[in-house]
C-alpha cells in the first residue's frame, strides 16, 4: 500500500438560500457519477487556498475566496490515501458552470443524502448537518434534581446530542432519568441515545449508544431506521462492526488522558488519524476533549468533540 498522501482541496460553496454546490464526477475518471465538492489536487508548492481558487475556476468558471475550513478528512481508499480538505466559500464572482462537462446540482443541506458521494465526503456532510458537539451524562451522585437541572443547563447552554450514561445508578432509577432527560430533550428538539438496555430506549422513544463490548455482541443493527444508533471504539475492528452495524455515528477515543481514567494514556491525533482513515463513519473525538479542541478535531477528521465534563454546566 502506497503510503504517499494525495492531497486534495474541495469548497463546500454555500449560496444565499444556504444551497450547497455538488458536481457530479465524469464518467472518464476514478468514482464515476459519484457527486462531490468542487475542487482537486494540490500541486507541489501550492497552498490549499490557492490550489481551491484555481480549481474553482478551471472547473467552474469562478473566482471565490476562500472562507474558513471546515474540516480535513483523512482516507484510505482501495488504491491510494487520500486528505481532503474542506473550505467554506460564500463569495465570488461569476456563475458556476461545469467547464468540464460535468453536471452541477445546488443542494439543500438536509437532501445531501440523497446525492451518492464519495465515502471521504460522509463525515462532511455529517458536519454540515450535526451537532460538533456530544454531551456523555456523569453519574447523578445522591441528587437526581441537581441533576436534572445542570442538564438543563447543558441544553440552555446549546447541546444538542446527549449519550445518556448512568453508570452504578440502579436500573429502575435509570428509568425514571431516562423519561425526564427524554421530555428535556424533546423540548429542546435535541437528540438523546441510551446508554443502556436497548428495550427500554426503544420504549422510551430515543436512540441507542452502544458500549463496545455490547457493539462486538451484535450481528445485526438492533434499532430501526430512523431510530439514532451509536457505539463508543477503540480500534479498526469497532470501527468497521459499528459500520457494518448501520452505526449514524461513533466516538473514538481517548484522545488524551481523561479526568475519568486517570493514568490512562491517549492514543493522541496520530493515532486517531490513521483509524480515521479506515471509515467513512462520523467520528467524534473523546478523552480529555473540550470546545476548545473542536478546531483541532475537525483538523483530523472528527466532526467534533464528545465529553463528559467540558459540555456539563453545573446547576
Ligand atoms: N474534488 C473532490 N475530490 C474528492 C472529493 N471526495 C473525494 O474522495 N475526492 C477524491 C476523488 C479523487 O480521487 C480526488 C480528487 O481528484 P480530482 O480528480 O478531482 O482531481 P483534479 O480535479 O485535480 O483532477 P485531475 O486533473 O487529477 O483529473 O479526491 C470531493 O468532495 N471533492
Ligand atoms: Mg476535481
Amino acid at each position: 500500500m502506497s503510503e504517499r498522501v494525495i492531497e486534495v482541496v474541495a469548497g463546500v460553496i454555500t449560496d444565499k438560500r444556504g444551497r450547497i454546490l455538488l458536481s457530479r464526477r465524469t464518467p472518464n475518471r476514478d468514482m464515476p457519477g459519484l457527486w462531490e465538492f468542487p475542487g482537486g489536487k494540490r500541486e507541489i508548492g501550492e497552498t490549499p487556498e490557492a490550489a481551491l481558487i484555481r480549481e474553482l475556476d478551471e472547473e467552474l468558471g469562478i473566482r471565490v475566496t476562500v472562507g474558513p475550513p471546515l474540516m480535513t478528512v483523512p482516507q484510505q481508499y482501495p488504491s491510494k490515501r487520500l486528505r481532503l480538505d474542506v473550505r467554506h466559500v460564500t463569495h465570488w464572482d461569476g456563475v458556476p458552470k461545469g467547464r468540464e462537462g460535468q453536471a452541477l446540482a445546488w443542494v439543500a443541506p438536509d437532501k445531501l443524502s440523497r446525492y451518492s458521494m464519495p465515502p471521504a465526503d460522509l463525515p462532511v456532510v455529517a458536519a454540515l448537518r450535526t451537532p460538533d458537539r456530544y454531551l456523555v451524562t456523569p453519574p447523578p451522585g445522591d441528587d437526581d434534581d441537581a441533576w436534572l437541572r445542570a442538564f438543563d443547563g447543558a441544553l440552555r447552554a446549546g447541546i444538542r446530542r446527549i449519550q445518556l450514561r448512568l453508570p452504578g445508578v440502579a436500573p429502575d432509577r435509570q428509568i425514571a432519568l431516562l423519561q425526564q432527560a427524554a421530555v428535556r430533550s424533546r423540548r429542546h428538539d435535541a437528540q438523546l441515545l441510551f446508554n443502556g438496555p436497548i428495550d427500554a430506549a426503544l420504549a422510551a422513544g430515543v436512540g441507542v449508544h452502544l458500549r463496545s463490548s455490547a457493539l462486538q455482541t451484535l450481528e445485526a443493527r438492533p434499532v430501526p431506521e430512523g431510530m439514532l444508533l451509536a457505539a463508543s471504539c477503540h480500534n479498526a475492528d469497532d470501527l468497521s462492526h459499528a459500520a457494518r452495524l448501520g452505526c449514524d455515528f461513533v466516538v473514538l477515543g481517548p484522545v488524551a488522558e481523561t479526568a475519568s481514567h486517570p493514568g490512562a494514556p491517549g492514543i493522541g491525533w496520530t493515532a486517531f488519524t490513521r483509524l480515521r482513515e479506515t471509515t467513512a463513519l462520523p467520528i467524534y473525538a473523546i478523552g480529555g476533549m473540550s470546545p476548545d479542541d473542536i478546531s483541532e478535531a475537525r483538523r483530523h477528521g472528527a466532526q467534533g468533540i464528545a465529553a463528559i465534563r467540558s459540555l456539563w454546566a453545573p446547576a
